[in-house]
């Protein structure tokens, strides 16, 4: 049979204060006044036993326990002493069965072995942390502080010490109830003692819980310490590293006044030094000075002594050497005295020689003179004869271009185009060999009544006749005497007649034309004249006339159409004059190209796409040459004018209506007009009236059109086969107004 014991209230006074005999004691916190209980009350009859006394002297050797350990509070703290014996369930049993019941059934916990029971880490820091902080101690917050800490010690070591004894209780307790289902007897014994033991571990436990509780406000309390304390350390730790950083700027600033007072000191000894320096220098340099002053000196004196000696010597020599000239000079002067008696004498017969000859030069000079002065006035004869030949050449020019005729008709065939020729119209040149006058155009065959085809041709004299092949330069060969007619003082009109297209534009004013042609000669005239005495000024103007009103090609595009200009004839001077029209003075011939493009751009601005302009409208290229002459004090102003129609066709023919109808009838009349001017021009009636006014045109040219004038008209032909009777009536036309005959031209020259 196992041993058992009942357990009994740990009380100073109760009968737990008999320790057993023979039994070590473990140590056990004291109970204080809190966890005091009253004895349980003792059972009646069951204690007697030997197993029982046991019993009870294993509780009392319990209490025992508990009181020594409470001699060694603090100090086992973390290492509770084993239980002395541990109680077995399965020691012993009445009947064969398991004693009481399971340990579950009592509300007690499983767990039989006790626990070592250790502090808190937080309360072992804190420890050593109020040891880092106040290493001395002292103080009335340090003493609560570690009183506080032992309270927690303390409280820490009871709990585990009742932990402990908890258990033991329940081990015992399970032992009683296994020895007591032996002893049905002792049942009853037991189960009050089981309460009692119930009651006692319902009250340990809530003591327990009080000091759970009390632990952990001590816990948070220290925890609370804890916090202010690291607050204070790491204020401290602040302050430390203020003061730190102060003592080092402290230190710093010292060393770096002492570095200043250190450099300026070192500053001020080398200073000092430098000074001692210099000076010794300089009283070494004054020693040098001196010593070389005294050693120049000497030198001197020994130098001046010996170039007195090489003066004496040098003097000596010169005195021998002097001797020796003076000698050689008197015998020289021996020979030379001789030599120049004989040279006086030459020199003599030679001014003789040169008196004569003067005389036979000055004879020369006269005679010379007398010859230029013949000759001068030979020269004089000479020019008076060039200026005389330059009028007779005026005279005889005007004379070989009135005998060719005032108004003359040359023809021009231009060259077929592109994919043209093969619907060229059949036209022949018969008199090529010779001056080509003649052109011939074959018209479409005819077939007479009794089937005979006959071919109608259409025969045409000009004064000449250019085919297709014959380029601008040829053409203007022929009329350059007519241009230097305008430079001799006549009005000169070159017109350019034909319907659109048959290339009027470009044998007047393309870049190789008669007009750059014209002005090109006209310059190179003037340069030569210039040896003659005569200086030119030439002033250009270019207009066109549309639908009978006059526009500046050479005036602001804004202005074409809308600004008026008024045509004014001085029948004294016989002048034109165009108000309100730009006048350009050339003073190159390559001016007359910017004219060409001016006029052109302005033209193509104001052209629309159903109206090519330049196709309707009269274009006159005005160029006034005014010559003087500086000799004679003749003066000459002659007017050139290129006028390039606008196209002839007609109206029937063109199909025209609105303004396109306008403009037609507006060309015809103008043309018209321009063909009776030239027939009542022809008709050579003295004061006749010549009908001028009737057109814009004519009225323009009055002064260049008339027995003052010279004229030529281009009939410009297609060679197309379509355009065959538009070429017919252009030809009838220009021969109408070949068969002209206009009076005697009268150059404008004044004295
Ligand atoms: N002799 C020629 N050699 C080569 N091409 C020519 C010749 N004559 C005229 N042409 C060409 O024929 C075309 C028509 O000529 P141009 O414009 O001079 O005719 P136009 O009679 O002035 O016409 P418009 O009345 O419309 O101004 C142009 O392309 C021009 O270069």
């Amino acid at each position: 049979m196992m041993q058992s014991g009942l357990p009994r209230p740990t009380t100073r006074d109760g009968p737990s204060k008999i320790p057993p005999p023979g039994r070590p004691l473990q140590s056990m916190p004291p109970p204080n006044s809190t966890n005091m209980m009253p004895p349980p009350p003792k059972p009646a009859g069951t204690l007697r036993t030997s197993r029982s006394n046991t019993n009870l002297n294993n509780r009392t050797s319990l209490a025992e326990r508990a009181g020594q350990s409470g001699k060694h509070t603090g100090k086992s703290i973390g290492t509770p002493a084993p239980m002395g014996r541990t109680p077995s369930v399965n020691r012993g049993t009445a009947n064969g069965r398991p004693l009481g019941r399971s340990n579950s059934s009592l509300g007690v916990r499983p767990q039989m072995t006790p626990t070592p029971y250790s502090r808190p880490a937080s309360a072992q820091g804190m420890q050593d942390e109020g040891e880092y902080l106040f290493p001395e101690g002292g103080g009335a917050r340090d003493s609560n502080f570690g009183m506080r800490m032992k309270d927690t010690s303390d409280l820490h070591s009871k709990l585990a010490h009742h932990e402990a004894e908890i258990r033991e209780l329940k081990s015992m307790y399970m032992e009683s109830r296994q020895e007591s289902s032996q002893n049905k007897d002792k049942e009853i014994q037991w189960e009050t003692q089981r309460v009692t033991l119930e009651a006692r571990i319902a009250q340990l436990q809530m003591e327990l819980e009080t000091y759970r509780k009390r632990a952990a406000e001590l816990e948070r309390a220290l925890e609370d310490e804890r916090r202010d304390r690291r607050s204070e350390r790491e204020d401290a730790i602040r302050k430390l590293r203020d003061e730190t950083d102060s003592m080092k700027r402290q230190h710093q600033q010292q060393v770096d006044s002492l570095e200043r007072k250190w450099r300026l000191e070192m500053m001020d000894e080398k200073a000092n030094r430098t000074r001692e320096v210099q000076s010794m220098q300089n009283q070494l340099a004054m020693e040098k000075q001196r010593i070389e002053m005294q050693m120049e000196g000497t030198g001197r004196e020994s130098r001046s002594l010996k170039m007195e000696l090489d003066a004496k010597i040098a003097e000596l020599e010169r005195e021998r050497a002097m001797n020796n000239t003076l000698r050689d000079k008197i015998s020289e002067t021996d020979s030379l005295s001789l030599g120049m008696e004989s040279t006086t004498r030459a020199l003599r017969a030679r001014i003789e020689t040169l008196e004569n000859a003067g005389q036979s030069q000055a004879n020369d000079y006269a005679a010379l003179e007398r010859a230029l002065q013949e000759q001068i006035e030979k020269n004089k004869i000479t020019e008076e004869k060039l200026r005389n030949e330059e009028i007779i050449r005026r005279k005889l020019h005007n004379q070989v271009q009135e005998l060719k005729g005032n108004i003359r008709v040359f023809c021009r065939v231009r060259p077929t185009l592109g994919d043209e020729a093969t619907h060229a119209a059949e036209i022949r040149f018969p008199n090529t060999d010779g001056e080509s006058t003649e052109i011939e155009f074959v018209g479409a065959a005819d077939k007479s009544a009794l089937g005979k085809e006959t071919v109608k041709t259409h025969p045409f004299q000009f004064d000449k006749v250019f085919g297709p092949a014959a380029q601008n330069e040829h053409v203007f060969e022929e009329i350059s005497q007519l241009v230097q007619s305008a430079l001799d003082g006549y009005n000169v009109c070159i017109f350019c007649y034909g319907q659109t297209g048959s290339g009027k534009t470009h044998t007047m004013s393309s870049q190789d034309g008669m007009i750059p042609r014209a002005v090109h000669q006209i310059y190179a005239v003037a340069q030569s004249l210039k040896e003659k005495g005569w200086t030119y000024r030439m002033e250009g103007n270019f207009v066109e006339v549309y639908n009978e009103n006059i526009n500046d090609l050479l005036g602001r595009v804004d202005d074409l159409d809308k600004k008026k200009h008024e045509i004014r004839h001085d029948p004294k001077e016989q002048k034109t004059t165009i108000t309100g029209i730009e006048t350009v003075v050339l003073e190159n011939p390559q001016q007359v190209n910017n004219i060409l493009n001016h006029a052109q751009n302005t033209r193509s601005v104001a052209a629309t796409a159903a109206n090519e302009r330049s196709s309707r409208s009269h274009s006159v290229f005005i160029l006034k040459l005014i010559g003087t002459n500086s000799v004679t004090g003749q003066r000459s102003e002659g007017t050139l004018n290129l006028v390039d129609l606008a196209g002839s066709e007609r109206l029937a023919h063109s199909q025209a209506t609105g303004d396109r109808l306008k403009e037609t009838q507006s060309i015809n009349r103008s043309l018209a007009c321009l063909g009776d001017v030239i027939a009542a021009l022809g008709s050579g009636k003295e004061g006749a009236h010549i009908p001028y006014r009737n057109s814009k045109l004519t009225y323009l040219l009055q002064y260049s059109l008339g027995g003052n004038s010279k004229c030529l008209m281009f009939v410009m032909v297609s060679p197309m086969q379509a355009h065959l009777s538009e070429s017919l009536t252009s030809l009838k036309f220009a021969t109408k107004v070949n068969n002209t005959t206009i009076g005697t031209a009268k150059k404008v020259v004044k004295a």
